[in-house]
């Protein structure tokens, strides 16, 4: 079995069906894109993945352990974790003190907590802010802050939910730096984005969900050429400057 897989997975809000039969498999140490317009059902199906929705048909296995059903804390317990498109850090609190939330999943002692911290922080590049209280952090920090408190958890399946969305160009490229030093690091990483000029270089895979359904499943040079994924999504002019690059 992989080490993510997702089989026949609906999810649905009333008569709403965001996610419908939704299959795909995500290998260990390898980046898999989850791209398709607004709406198409990417946060939903993280939501399912990561235990905050439960899906309403279809099954989860996470490193062969069966999370279709477990809540977000177990989901997190056993390494599959998520940020959120929108951060919400611990506002009033030092960057240390937020990641160190997340290592208390890990350790019960302080000084184990801290020292798993300032190892997620360092990864992160965010060195330079330790005792920062993070309502005073960038957007850009801020978005690595949330990254490393997801890090800090224990995460193996690292999920992230738009996570350069709002980002300086710089600062994408950063981003784009550290997902795949992470890669390198050995984690596995599911990433929602729509900067396709970042994902593409990156991504082992690309999975393109339109109105909740699967559309395209495979390499980004195979997706970039699929002419439903073309039509629904990425547009006939952008496919061509990604081919012609
Ligand atoms: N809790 C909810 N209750 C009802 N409808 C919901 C809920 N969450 C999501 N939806 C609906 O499900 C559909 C898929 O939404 P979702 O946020 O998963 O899409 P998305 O692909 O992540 O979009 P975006 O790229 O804009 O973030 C949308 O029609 C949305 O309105």
């Amino acid at each position: 079995m992989a080490y993510l897989s997702v089989r026949n997975v609906s999810m649905a809000f009333g008569s709403l069906i965001a996610n419908d039969d939704v299959t795909f498999d995500i290998e260990e140490g390898s980046i898999v894109g989850l791209i398709g317009p607004n709406g198409a059902g990417k946060t939903t199906l993280f939501n399912c993945i990561s235990g905050i929705c439960r899906p309403t048909a279809g099954t989860i296995h996470f490193d062969g352990v069966d999370i279709t059903r477990s809540p977000a804390c177990r989901t997190a317990g056993l390494g599959a974790v998520r940020t959120f498109q929108v951060v919400h850090p611990l506002q009033e609190m030092t960057v240390t003190d937020n990641v160190m939330v997340g290592a208390f999943l890990r350790h019960r002692k302080p000084a184990a907590a801290r020292a798993l911290a300032n190892e997620c922080i360092s990864l992160c590049r965010l060195e330079d802010f330790c005792d920062k209280r993070a309502g005073s952090l960038t957007i850009g920090t801020k978005k690595r802050l949330e990254v490393a408190r997801a890090l800090a958890t224990g995460a193996r399946l690292l999920m992230l939910d738009e996570a350069m969305a709002g980002l300086t160009s710089t600062e994408v490229r950063e981003s784009v730096e550290l997902i795949t030093h992470l890669k390198a690091k050995g984690l596995t990483l599911l990433v929602v984005e729509h900067i396709m000029e970042a994902i593409m270089p990156i991504a082992d895979k690309l999975v393109v969900l339109d109105g909740g359904k699967k559309i395209a499943e495979g390499p980004p040079e195979t997706i970039i050429r699929d002419e439903r994924v073309v039509a629904a999504y990425l547009g006939a002019k952008f496919s061509r400057k990604m081919k012609s690059s």
